[in-house]
């Protein structure tokens, strides 16, 4: 069977596409999980995408991951910079794990430049705009040995 990663996302980025364009670009949801589909299925892996604008939803998938996924991309959102149940969640959490944002967070708001997350990401993507989610679901092929 194949390797399932989770492609988590958190608070307002059901509005991709719609919100922000000149920050977070035309994309939707639904299309970046088209991108990360090819992606991941050339690398012989499965995904399944989610979006919730609650917290402890965001932390119960992350305890679904813990049974049935090899990796987790997320995108948390505002949650990013002030979550610490959503980083405790993904400290239980044993593979690898990649933080995205659509926009260059470090070019933004002071507030913007702490990520709780990221003391627990292997990497992390921001400013690469939508196509960030398939640079790293490429990112976890990579780090799960895949092709
Ligand atoms: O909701 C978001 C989106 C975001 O995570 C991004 O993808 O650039 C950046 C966060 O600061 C913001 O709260």
């Amino acid at each position: 069977m194949s390797k399932l990663i989770y492609i988590l996302n958190g608070p307002n980025l059901n509005l991709l596409g719609n919100r922000q364009p000149d920050l977070y670009g035309h994309e939707t949801l639904a299309d970046i999980e088209a991108q990360c589909q090819t992606v991941a299925a050339s690398a012989g892996l499965s995904q399944k995408m989610l979006q919730s604008n609650h917290e402890g939803q965001i932390v119960d998938w992350i305890h679904e991951a813990r049974e049935d996924a090899a990796g987790i991309i997320i995108n948390p959102g505002a949650l990013t910079h002030y979550s610490i149940a959503v980083l405790d969640a993904l400290n239980a959490f044993d593979g690898p794990v990649i933080e995205v944002h659509v926009s260059q967070v470090h070019k933004r708001e002071p507030f913007r430049h702490k990520s709780f997350v990221s003391l627990r990401a292997d990497a992390v993507m921001a400013g690469f705009g939508t196509h960030g989610y398939a640079l790293a679901m490429q990112h976890v092929a990579h780090l799960l040995g895949g092709k």
